[in-house]
C-alpha cells in the first residue's frame, strides 16, 4: 500500500521584514512528504532550508500558502513535530533521563510510563548507563544523541532535524550518520533533515529536495534508491553525489552570472 502524505506545503512563501527591508526567502514551495519517508532539504547557504523547517515546525508563520502536518494546518508548534537542532539545547540542570523525559512530563504522562519510554529511547541512541549524567559531562556527539532521544520520546509524527551534525568533528559526524541510519531503520518515522553536506544527504535520504537560490523553491528532487546501509565509496553513490553537486553549482552559477 502507498504510504500516506504526512507533510504538505502548498505554495508556501516567507518574507522577513526588518525595518523597511523585505527579505523574500521562500516563494512557491510545494512539497508532499510520505509517512516514514526520510527527506533531505539540500541547498547552498542561506537558501532558506532552516526557515522552511521552522515553518513546518510552526515556529514561524508562513506569509503565503499553507502547511499541513497530519492533515492539520500548522499554526504554531505542537508535540507531533519534534525538532533536533545543530547545537542541542539540553537543560543543563537536568540529567540525560530528565532531558529525555521532559516532553512526556510536560504532556502529563505518568512517571512510570514516561520513565519506561525515556529508557527505551536512551537505550536506542546508545546512551545506556548515562541516565544520571548531566549534559556538561557529555561530548558533542553524546549531546546530539540525547537530543535525538528527546525528540523521539515525544513520539512525534514528524522529526525535523536542522543540520544536527554540523558542529561535530568529521569522525563523530560519520558515526552519527551511521547511528541515525540505524535508529531510523528500527524506529520508522517521517524525517525532514536539513544539510548542506552532499555526502550526508546521499547517505541518509530516501529523497533529496534541492532548494534554489532566494527566493527559494524546490528546483529539483532526487529519489535515492541505493540499498542501505550505503557505501559512500560505491560507484553509484559517487555518481549521484557528483550529479547533484554539479546541478547545484550549475544553478548557482546561472544566477551569479
Ligand atoms: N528570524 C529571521 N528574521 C529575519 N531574517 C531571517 C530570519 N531567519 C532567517 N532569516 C533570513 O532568511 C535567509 C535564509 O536563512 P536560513 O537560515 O533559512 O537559510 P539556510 O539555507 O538554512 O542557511 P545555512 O545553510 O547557511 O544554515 C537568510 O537571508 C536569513 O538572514
Amino acid at each position: 500500500m502507498e504510504n500516506r502524505i504526512v507533510v504538505k506545503c502548498k505554495n508556501v512563501g516567507k518574507t522577513f521584514i526588518q525595518g523597511k527591508e523585505e527579505n523574500e526567502v521562500l516563494k512557491g514551495v510545494n512539497l508532499a512528504i510520505k509517512e516514514e519517508e526520510f527527506v533531505v532539504l539540500f541547498g547552498l547557504a542561506e537558501t532558506g532550508k532552516t526557515t522552511l523547517l521552522n515553518l513546518i515546525a510552526g515556529l514561524e508563520p508562513v506569509t503565503e500558502g499553507t502547511i499541513e502536518v497530519n492533515d492539520e494546518i500548522v499554526d504554531g508548534p505542537k508535540p507531533n513535530r519534534g525538532m533536533v537542532y545543530q547545537t542541542t539545547s539540553l537543560f543543563p540542570w537536568l540529567t540525560v533521563l530528565g532531558n529525555v523525559e521532559f516532553g512526556p512530563a510536560v504532556q502529563g504522562i505518568k512517571k512510570t510510563e514516561r520513565r519506561k519510554k525515556a529508557q527505551y529511547y536512551i537505550d536506542l541512541v546508545g546512551l545506556s548507563g548515562f541516565e544520571k549524567t548531566y549534559p556538561i559531562k557529555l561530548s558533542g556527539g553524546m549531546k546530539q544523541r540525547v537530543g535525538i532521544a528527546r525528540a523521539y520520546c515525544n513520539e512525534p509524527k514528524v522529526i525535523l532535524m536542522d543540520e544536527p551534525f554540523g558542529h561535530l568533528d568529521a569522525q563523530t559526524r560519520y558515526l552519527m550518520e551511521e547511528e541515525i541510519e540505524r535508529i531510523c531503520a528500527k524506529e520508522k518515522r517521517t524525517v525532514i533533515f536539513v544539510t548542506n553536506n552532499i555526502e550526508e544527504a546521499v547517505y541518509l535520504a530516501d529523497r533529496i529536495l534541492v532548494l534554489s537560490d532566494k527566493p527559494s523553491h524546490i528546483v529539483k528532487e532526487y529519489q535515492i534508491d541505493l540499498p542501505r546501509p550505503r557505501n559512500i565509496t560505491a560507484k553509484e553513490f559517487l555518481r549521484l553525489r557528483k550529479e547533484i553537486t554539479d546541478f547545484v553549482e550549475r544553478s548557482a552559477g546561472e544566477v551569479d552570472g
